[in-house]
């Protein structure tokens, strides 16, 4: 298949690498001619030392180049950023193409998921819109390790299509039709995985990491079932899987930040110190929007936020969890 990736960071390369191995023929498009020409000529990214890029994979700065004649279109960028970047590249998509997310967000002032921003900023519909997330570490995957994901769309036969698009010998897609909860826990995971950086941080162990582990995938569940998501999504990869991941991972950009900030870091120097795009960091403040639009309590999201964005001490988020009213384990 022709595939177009849009974003050349270290998803972005590393996925459109999954994407040549798996037989596609694959062009990426970036912004910054040095990190194309990287990837076209030398075959690597700067943003992921391990990754060697398969010499079939082509990248340009032209966005009309690398979409032309795509029928998949795999979009790779901050998720803050994807309806300025996507809108003016909604006549270059072919006719019939379909959408693929590999973003993990929730857009600020409209609460809107990835899946939705496109369908808006590309005028695709929704059935033409699949997402992809699990516990996916690209610098593990540019080394071949073994991983899995959930590629989930409404029309299962079209999620179905896009798994056998990436499958290779180490990376196993699942099919699911549950985009919502799919993308909501990729987005809530990454705010649960700045709170245990932070926890981390702060000197806390193994207890407070699993209690917010745990507590964090009730509070994505909670936010997930009153929009309409699949309890059982919560449990699967791109659920439990991705927290396990991403959480108590030093790989993971949102963990490395949280950390930064647990031992005194404020947030400028916490970002500047932290290589990449830690979603979690806007995440936490739109999801905290979201949750009080439609009422559900989503008490560590909510306690990382105001540390990140309220100025509030790291030592009140432990006591900001803790003070909560006693209830029943559970969602
Ligand atoms: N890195 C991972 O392991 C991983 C895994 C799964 C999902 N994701 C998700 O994929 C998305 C992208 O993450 P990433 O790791 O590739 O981030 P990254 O920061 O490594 O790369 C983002 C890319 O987007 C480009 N970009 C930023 N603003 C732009 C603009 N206005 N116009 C054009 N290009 C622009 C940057 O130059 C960069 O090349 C995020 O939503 C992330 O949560 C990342
Ligand atoms: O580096 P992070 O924190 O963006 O995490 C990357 C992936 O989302 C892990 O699945």
């Amino acid at each position: 298949m022709r595939v177009a990736v849009l974003g050349a960071g270290a998803w972005g390369s590393t996925f459109a690498s999954v994407l040549a191995d798996a037989g596609n023929d694959v062009m990426v498009w970036g912004r910054d001619p040095a990190v194309v020409a990287r990837i076209a000529d030398q075959h690597r990214s700067p943003a992921v030392a391990e990754l060697v890029v398969p010499d079939t994979v082509r990248a340009t700065t032209d966005p009309a180049l690398a979409m032309r004649g795509a029928e998949l279109v795999a979009v790779a960028v901050p998720a803050q950023s994807a309806r300025e970047i996507l809108t003016p590249l909604a006549g270059l998509l072919e006719p019939g193409a379909v959408v693929l997310s590999l973003m993990k967000g929730i857009e600020l002032s409209t609460g809107l998921r990835m899946s939705q921003v496109i369908v808006e900023a590309l005028g695709v519909p929704a059935s033409r819109v699949a997402v992809l997330s699990g516990p996916n570490l690209a610098r593990e995957i540019a080394q071949h390790q073994p991983t899995a994901t959930v590629i989930a769309a409404q029309d299962e036969e079209l999620a179905r299509r896009l798994t056998a698009v990436c499958a290779t010998g180490w990376f196993r897609p699942y099919t699911n039709t549950d985009v919502i909860g799919v993308e909501l826990c990729g987005a809530v995971k990454n705010v649960v995985a700045i709170g245990i950086g932070i926890a981390q941080g702060r000197g806390y162990g193994d207890n407070t990491t699993a209690t917010l582990i745990t507590r964090g995938l009730a509070e994505i569940a909670r936010l997930g079932l009153a929009l309409g998501a699949d309890v059982e999504t919560f449990a699967g990869l791109a659920g439990m899987g991705d927290l396990f991941a991403t959480c108590d991972s030093p790989l993971s950009r949102n963990h490395q930040l949280g950390r930064r900030i647990g031992e005194g870091m404020d947030l400028e120097h916490a970002l500047a110190a932290t290589p990449g795009t830690a979603e979690g960091v806007k995440t936490a403040r739109s999801v905290v929007e979201l949750a009080q639009r439609i009422g559900v309590d989503m008490p560590i999201s909510s306690a990382v936020s105001a540390v990140l964005h309220e100025g509030q001490p790291v030592d009140l988020m432990g006591e900001l969890l803790l003070a909560r009213p006693h209830k029943a384990d559970g969602v």
